[in-house]
């Protein structure tokens, strides 16, 4: 396994809209995406460009709020009420070759791979298994990827 690009820091909070605003308002932000819902993976999601680097897009910051009463991050919002870093994404070339390895070293991954917001399959890693720190794997979009974001 080779780690591979942090494409975006997962940012739970209460309300996407004051999140936008501080972003915008406090830290300057210039290139916020419309938000949108994955009723699917029961979140709202929103994303945070941060500036290009290198010739490489920067690592997004990925406002998610709850969904309805059966989002996944009602958990970690009810102990954490005001939001807060929630995930990190790493890029993988091949989702199932990475599944495969995460399940050889005995990591919990946390259901079925699927479509993510970039519209490439992802998983998640237990925090418990990944010191302490949620972890989505996702396959690296490619030029003919649907996905939107
Ligand atoms: C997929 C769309 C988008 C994308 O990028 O494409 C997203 O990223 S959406 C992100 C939202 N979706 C997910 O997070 C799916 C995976 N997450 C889960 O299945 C749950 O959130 C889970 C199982 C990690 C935690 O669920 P919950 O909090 O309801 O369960 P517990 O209270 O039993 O938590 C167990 C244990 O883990 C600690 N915990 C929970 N969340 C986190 C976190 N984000 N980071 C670190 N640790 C976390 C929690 O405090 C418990 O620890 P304990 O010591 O037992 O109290
Ligand atoms: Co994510």
């Amino acid at each position: 396994m080779k780690l591979g690009r942090l494409n975006h820091i997962g940012v739970a909070t209460p309300s996407i809209a004051d999140s936008i605003a501080h972003f915008r308002d406090v830290m300057g932000a210039t290139d916020i995406t419309e938000p949108f819902d994955l009723p699917e993976q029961g979140v709202k999601v929103c994303f945070v460009n941060t500036p290009t680097h290198g010739g490489m897009n920067g690592t997004q910051i990925e406002l998610i709020e709850p969904y309805d009463a059966s989002s996944p991050i009602n958990g970690f919002l009810s102990k954490n009420p005001a939001g807060g870093q929630h995930h990190l994404c790493f890029e993988v070339e091949d989702i199932a070759a990475a599944r495969e390895w995460f399940e050889g070293q005995g990591k919990r991954i946390l259901g079925a791979t699927r479509i993510g917001a970039h519209g490439t399959p992802i998983f998640f890693l237990h925090p418990k298994d990944m010191m302490g720190q949620l972890t989505e794997i996702m396959e690296t979009p490619h030029s003919d990827t649907t996905g939107e974001h």
